[in-house]
Order: C-alpha cells, then sequence, then structure tokens
C-alpha cells in the first residue's frame, strides 16, 4: 500500500543543445515540473510534466499543470491509500483533461509502486523485451541541413528516422533524402499541417515509400483523417488526436489511422497508454512511444513502456545526450547502435542526480499531507 507523505514539485529550465522547430512551434528553453512523490517509509517516485511552455502541442502548459497538481490533483491523491497506480484514473475522473498534468503525477505513483515492490517499472508493466529500438527526430531547417543531420544519425546506428514537414518544405525535402537515403526507414510528421483541401499534394508523397505520415491533418480530427486514409497507400499514424483509449478505438473503428504513436503524457499516463497498446495489438495496429524533448525521467518512462510487445516500430526515444548538456539520471541514457537496454533495476531503473536537478532549478514547491 502506497501512503503519500510528501509530493514536490520541481520547475526546472533547461536550454537545448539546438533548438527544435516543428510546423507549429520553436523550443529553446525547456521547462519541466519533476514531480516527486515520497511515501511514509521515505521511498520516491518519479515523474514529469511533458507540457511546453505555450499551448502549441495541446492545450495543456507548465503553468496551468502546476496549478492542476498544486490545487486538485495532489490534494485529491492525499486521502487515499493506494495498492495500485491503476486506481489513479478512477480518483481523477471528474477533473477533465489535463492528461499532461495526470500523467506526471500517476508516473511517479507506477515508479514507486515499482521500487516498493523491489521490480522494475517494466516489469510491473509487462514488458517483454529487453532492449528497445530507437528512432531520431530531425527538426525542420534547411534541406541541406536536415539531410546532414540524418547523415550523422545514420552513423550512430538509429533505426528509424522522422522528419518534421509542412505545406511549405514536404515533397522536395522528402525527395532530398530519398536519393541520397533510398532505403532509409522514413517517416514524416505534419504535426497537423494540412486539410483535405491537400490529398493530392499528399498523395505526391506515396512514391517515397515512407514508413508512415503522421498527424497530417487538424490535431482533434479523426472524420477527415479516415477520408485521408482511403485516399494514400501511405500508412496515417495518429499522435495529437488521440488522447484516450476512446479515441484510439473510434479511429480503429473508423479506418482513420493504421499506426498509433502513444505518449503517455498526452494520454494521462502510462495506465492509459497500456490499454491502448492492448486495443491496438487485438487490432493489429502497431504502435510505437513518442518523445516530448522530455528529460530522462520521462525517457525512463518510455523505454519501460516501449518493452511492450506491440510496441513494434522503434519510438522517439534518442539519447538523453541529443538534447541535454548533462542528464538528470544516471547512469546517462544512452542509445548504443540504435538501442537501449531497458533497465532491471527497481522503478525506472536510474538514479536521480540531485545536484544536477538543482542547478537547473528554478523553484521547489513542497506539498505535505495533512492527513497524516
Ligand atoms: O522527443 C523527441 O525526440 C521528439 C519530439 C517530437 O518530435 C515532438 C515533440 C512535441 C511535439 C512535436 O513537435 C513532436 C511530435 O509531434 O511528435
Ligand atoms: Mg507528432
Amino acid at each position: 500500500m502506497i501512503k503519500i507523505k510528501t509530493v514536490t514539485l520541481h520547475h526546472i529550465t533547461q536550454t537545448l543543445k539546438t533548438p527544435f522547430t516543428s510546423s507549429i512551434g520553436h523550443v529553446t528553453d525547456r521547462e519541466s515540473i519533476l514531480v516527486e512523490v515520497t511515501d511514509l517509509e521515505g521511498i520516491s517516485g518519479w515523474g514529469e510534466v511533458v507540457a511546453f511552455s505555450t499551448p502549441w502541442y495541446t492545450e495543456e502548459t507548465i503553468s496551468t499543470a502546476f496549478h492542476l497538481l498544486k490545487d486538485i490533483l495532489v490534494p485529491l491523491l492525499m486521502n487515499q491509500p493506494i495498492s495500485h497506480p491503476d486506481q489513479l484514473n478512477h480518483i481523477f475522473h471528474n477533473v477533465k483533461r489535463n492528461y499532461m498534468a495526470k500523467a506526471s503525477l500517476e508516473g511517479a505513483i507506477w515508479d514507486l509502486y515499482a521500487k516498493k515492490q523491489g521490480v522494475s517499472l517494466a516489469f510491473v508493466l509487462g514488458g517483454e523485451k529487453s532492449e528497445i529500438e530507437c528512432g531520431v527526430v530531425v527538426g525542420i531547417s534547411s534541406i541541406s541541413k536536415m539531410t546532414e543531420q540524418i547523415s550523422q544519425y545514420v552513423e550512430e546506428g538509429y533505426k528509424r528516422f522522422k522528419v518534421k514537414i509542412s505545406p511549405d518544405q514536404d515533397i522536395e525535402l522528402i525527395e532530398g533524402i530519398r536519393k541520397k537515403f533510398p532505403k532509409l526507414p522514413l517517416m514524416a510528421d505534419a504535426n497537423s499541417s494540412y486539410s483535405l483541401n491537400d490529398t493530392d499534394r499528399l498523395k505526391e508523397l506515396d512514391q517515397f515509400g515512407l514508413l508512415m505520415i503522421e498527424q497530417p491533418l487538424a490535431a482533434d480530427d479523426i472524420i477527415d483523417h479516415a477520408k485521408l486514409q482511403q485516399k494514400l497507400t501511405t500508412r496515417i499514424c495518429l499522435d495529437e488526436s488521440i488522447v484516450t483509449s476512446e479515441d484510439a478505438r473510434k479511429a480503429i473503428e473508423l479506418g482513420s489511422c493504421r499506426v498509433i504513436n502513444i505518449k503517455p503524457g498526452r494520454v494521462g499516463g502510462l495506465t492509459e497508454s497500456k490499454k491502448i497498446h492492448d486495443l491496438c495489438k487485438a487490432n493489429d495496429i502497431p504502435v510505437w512511444c513518442g518523445g516530448m524533448l522530455e528529460t530522462s525521467i520521462s525517457r525512463a518512462h518510455n523505454i519501460a513502456l516501449a518493452s511492450l510487445a506491440n510496441f513494434s516500430i522503434p519510438g522517439d526515444i534518442s539519447s538523453s545526450s541529443r538534447y541535454w548538456e548533462e542528464d538528470l539520471v544516471y547512469p546517462e541514457i544512452k542509445a548504443v547502435n540504435g538501442k537501449i537496454t531497458v533497465p532491471r533495476a527497481e522503478g525506472i531503473g536510474f538514479h536521480m542526480q540531485m545536484d544536477i536537478v538543482k542547478k537547473y532549478r528554478n523553484s521547489v514547491t513542497v506539498i505535505k499531507n495533512s492527513y497524516i
């Protein structure tokens, strides 16, 4: 049984090694809230808010998540003995959406739950793989710079390559990459920058043998995606449109996609991620784990999640050094020849480096359980 003593919110800001640009947003300084849940025995579990500083990817921000955690979600948890992390979905049931805020706390409870049993997070989630294959994302810049970046990542051994596209830079870019790398496992993420009026343009991408095209249409759409999928031979992968397992069920039923990207933050946590994974498995829809330019806390959660069987496509889980000067955890998270070993140590399997957390910390908020 988990009895919470304190929840500590560490608000940090790190500067990305190189700024990240997609069709809808540009990130240079990455704010995060690290959520540390400590129980009465003094064991700590860690989670992370992966919302951005502004609402360009989803509606949540670091500030809205901080408010939700401090004033709503943490108080809801304080008076409840928790026997399993799946209970959080029920406890948070009357709080609409705010999935990234919920996921941060839920992730910390999953870590704590695994630690208290002395087993790994991958084990309690039902993971089967001992190592996962890694993909990498190349943000929008000039075609020559993007091709150069890809060459470097090919040398590093990454197994799948994702480029950001938009109506301003798509066919020419993919054609340029394909000339240099005809067989590269390549995909494109449009971050909802097209509409059905662009169907002919998107059909032109079919000739390049992409693994999939991610979220071409509106962030809240599954109807138009179904119409588009009928016209494309390239598989559509949904990201922004899927925020619950119910969304996934409806999208699968409508034929809106043939692949789903699961990000625990986007869907409210690991319990819901597992549900989507299981549903997709039953419907022969492969899934992969997306990234959020996150710290190694979420990266460690993602590694554990990606060890489940139906994560059959390499996810956006790159080395920590891809974005960060220093890793918040030890040992450093590193892809070797495009693979990361799933840790067997208890919980997330990595140790927090508190001196580094403190170095990047703007503020710390400790919420004590007043019921004990
Ligand atoms: O964390 C990574 O390496 C991948 C990040 C990434 O591609 C994304 C993060 C957040 C929003 C988007 O721009 C994009 C995505 O949509 O998957
Ligand atoms: Mg995406």
